[in-house]
């Protein structure tokens, strides 16, 4: 009855592993013989026994077996080994030949058999043994079949632990197995641990290209130097638990598809593309190493010289900290000379910043490493940022090569941009300084409707000689404030923007009133000696900022709530490490077998059951469905038993996860008291 068939290689790969002994196999009764009546390689050095008088029940001298578990839970009463006569269902009688061991390979299973006049290899698809485990907690309730009612209500969650997850039906992976290394009733139509070679030798990634493939069409000379980088080098599945369909109708509330068990598609997309962004290295660059960074990789997405803002052409590069491992981005003006030493301690007054709407900038220095005299702004590195004029004013090329515009930003979202620059700036300006370039290509978008004022602290070092009072810089802040809004709300860039009263008109034709009145107070100077400052702004748009404030806490609702999840998976990973350092163990006290000796074997095969399950054909089963599932229960320690069967198919023992969580504990506890303290989980 159970047929998991571990291959002969795999066995010999297991350390200490029971393997199956010849005087054995002579003891058991060959399958064919079983199926068929007689068995064709019986002549052919078959090496189980075709003699139907014999008893065949292989339980008969468990006593007798190498496999001596010697756990005080092992008591008859709970683990009754299991009469293994086999019941063979009536798909049994269309399996394909058994074909021994070690003759296997030369002879494929599925050839026709002539001697066998039931055997229609046409009609196989798979072996499908029956389950007559009569014990029906041993199987997992099956989404497409009748649910057995549940030992524990839908929503039982054991006190410390997390909800259960019941059923896992994946619609990649047809059905669950309930004992080591049984088969599947259905296709596998994807490997959902499977890697996609896609891409891996496409032109160079950029992942802050918004269109890849107009990037890649420049690559030839923009990105000249990255000629061998294919990356990404590890193209990741960023479907891998998608909700894609179709839908299963027929779930219970209670059932769980792989995917609810994980971060929201669309945010582990967006998270796992910004760390790809964040590790993405440039093997052939030609970028140098700075004196404490290294790994630079440039981020500008054009290799147009710009010093419109600055005065002089500025880059930006991600690189890694040599002296702490983290990431961060370095703004180089190029050709700069310092002619003041002061000037670049004036960075340290920006330290005094902390806002969230405020790239933090830590460091400023002076180099020669790119062959110039280069001033280098060290600040927190966001991976993926677009500037506001990217992200809004840029227009995209489509496919077909033509320029796309983008569409126009709606009030709700700039009432968002405007509370957020408005906090920024009130920050900047109560610490005494100014932002000096608030502008649509000096402002990121760092996630979903949310900015940072960028590169403030730049024109203060580069026109530290200037030195003009600091309150005009700061209602300059609010005239650029005014001016950035106008863009953003007539799709122009700077540049553009000559016209400021046709623009105010353009749009007042789509915003409210409220929203042109914000725009020409910032725009209207104020005639000295009086000022406006940006509190008196704030007062104005008090319940934007509210409205603001409240999606805010909504979204750090929705984060936190994802997070709780994730706790969960974490407790996973604790439990498969725990598992890990039990399983195969080599020695411990002097014991080289401890692993394979008395409850830690029941963890070998429990090891087994989750993770190495195979087909009717000995292919892995990939169900992570049901990797999770038993890894939820082994944590939680639910009363319900499974059914493992030892390597050799001789032993099968039933035991529930209540007692496997114990073994696992003592074990694990045992390796807890002889490792050093301190060093521990
Ligand atoms: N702190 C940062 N972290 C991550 N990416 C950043 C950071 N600052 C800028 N970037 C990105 O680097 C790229 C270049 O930034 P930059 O400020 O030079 O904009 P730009 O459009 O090239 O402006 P200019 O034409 O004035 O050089 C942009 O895509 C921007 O999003």
């Amino acid at each position: 009855m159970a047929t998991s068939r571990y291959q002969t290689a795999e066995m010999r790969r297991q350390v200490g592993s029971p393997r199956p002994k010849t005087r054995e196999n002579k003891e058991t009764l060959c399958r064919n013989v079983l199926i068929y009546g007689h068995c064709r390689y019986e002549d052919q050095g078959c090496s189980f026994s075709h003699d139907q008088t014999k008893g065949n029940s292989p339980q008969q001298d468990n006593s007798k077996k190498a496999l001596n578990v010697e756990s005080p839970s092992f008591t008859p009463s709970l683990l009754q080994p299991i009469n293994k006569k086999p019941t063979f269902s009536s798909q049994a009688v269309t399996a394909p030949s058994f074909t021994p061991r070690g003759l296997g390979a030369a002879t494929p299973s599925t050839l026709p058999d002539t001697e066998a006049p039931m055997f229609n290899p046409a009609s196989i698809r798979e072996f499908t043994p029956s389950f007559d485990l009569s014990s029906s907690s041993v199987r997992p309730p099956l989404p497409d079949a009748p649910t057995p009612p549940l030992p524990y209500p839908s929503t039982f969650v054991p006190a410390g632990a997390h909800p259960i997850p019941i059923s896992i039906p994946l619609t990649a992976v047809a059905k669950a197995v309930s004992t080591n290394g049984t088969s599947q009733d259905g296709t596998v139509t994807y490997d959902p641990f499977g890697m996609s070679n896609q891409n891996m030798a496409t032109t160079p990634f950029n992942p802050y290209a918004e269109d890849h493939n107009a990037m890649a069409g420049a690559q030839s000379t923009y990105f000249q130097t990255q000629n061998a980088f294919a990356a990404p080098l590890q193209p990741l599945q960023h479907h891998l638990y998608a909700p894609i369909g179709p839908y299963r109708e027929d779930l219970m509330p209670y059932h769980r598809l792989s995917h609810e068990f994980f971060l929201p598609e669309k945010l582990r997309e967006e998270m796992q593309k910004k760390s790809e962004a964040a590790l993405q290295v440039m093997p052939n660059s030609q970028l140098p190493q700075l004196e404490n960074y290294h790994s630079l990789v440039a981020l500008d997405t054009t290799h147009r010289k710009n010093a419109n803002i600055f005065g002089y052409p500025s880059w930006v590069y991600k690189a890694t900290s040599s002296k702490n491992g983290n990431l961060y981005c370095l703004r180089r003006l190029e050709g700069f000379r310092l002619t003041n030493e002061h000037a670049i301690r004036s960075v340290k007054e920006w330290k005094r910043v902390d806002n969230a709407n405020v790239v933090s900038i830590h460091d400023a220095f002076t180099t020669r490493a790119f062959g110039d005299s280069s001033l280098i702004f060290v600040q927190d590195y966001h991976p993926l940022s677009k500037t506001l004029a990217e992200a809004h004013l840029t227009p995209t090329v489509a496919a077909s090569g033509r320029f796309q515009p983008k569409p126009p930003i709606t009030e709700q979202v700039l009432w968002g941009y405007i509370s957020q620059i408005a906090t920024a700036l009130k920050s900047i300006h109560d610490n005494n300084l100014a932002a000096r370039c608030v502008d649509v290509s000096k402002i990121i978008l760092t996630d979903k409707n949310r900015i940072r004022l960028n590169a403030c602290s730049v024109l203060d070092v580069v026109h530290f000689d200037v030195r003009r009072p600091v309150q005009e810089l700061q209602q300059e802040d609010l005239l650029h404030f005014g001016r950035t809004l106008l863009c953003l709300a007539t799709g122009n860039l700077p540049l553009q923007l000559t016209n400021l009263n046709a623009a105010m008109e353009q749009m007042s034709r789509t915003y409210s009133a409220e929203m042109r009145d914000t725009i020409t107070w910032l725009l209207t100077p104020t005639p000295a000696p009086a000022h406006k400052s940006i509190d008196e702004f704030i007062q104005g748009i008090a319940t934007h900022i509210v409205a603001a404030f409240d999606q805010s806490q909504h979204r750090a609702d929705a984060l936190n709530s994802e997070l709780f999840r994730e706790l969960e998976n974490g407790r996973i990973a604790r439990l498969m490490m725990k598992l890990g350092t039990v399983n195969e163990r080599q020695e411990f006290e002097g014991d080289r077998a401890w692993s394979e000796n008395g409850e830690r074997y029941m963890l070998k095969l429990f090891r087994d059951y989750v993770f190495h399950q195979v087909d009717s054909n000995g292919n892995p089963v990939m169900d992570i469905g049901h990797m999770i599932r038993c890894l939820n229960k082994l944590d939680a320690g639910v009363d319900e038993r499974i059914c493992l069967t030892s390597r050799d198919e001789q032993t099968s023992f039933v035991v529930s996860y209540k007692e496997l969580k114990k073994q696992l504990v003592n074990a694990f506890n045992e390796l807890i008291k002889a490792a050093k303290p301190g060093r521990t989980f």
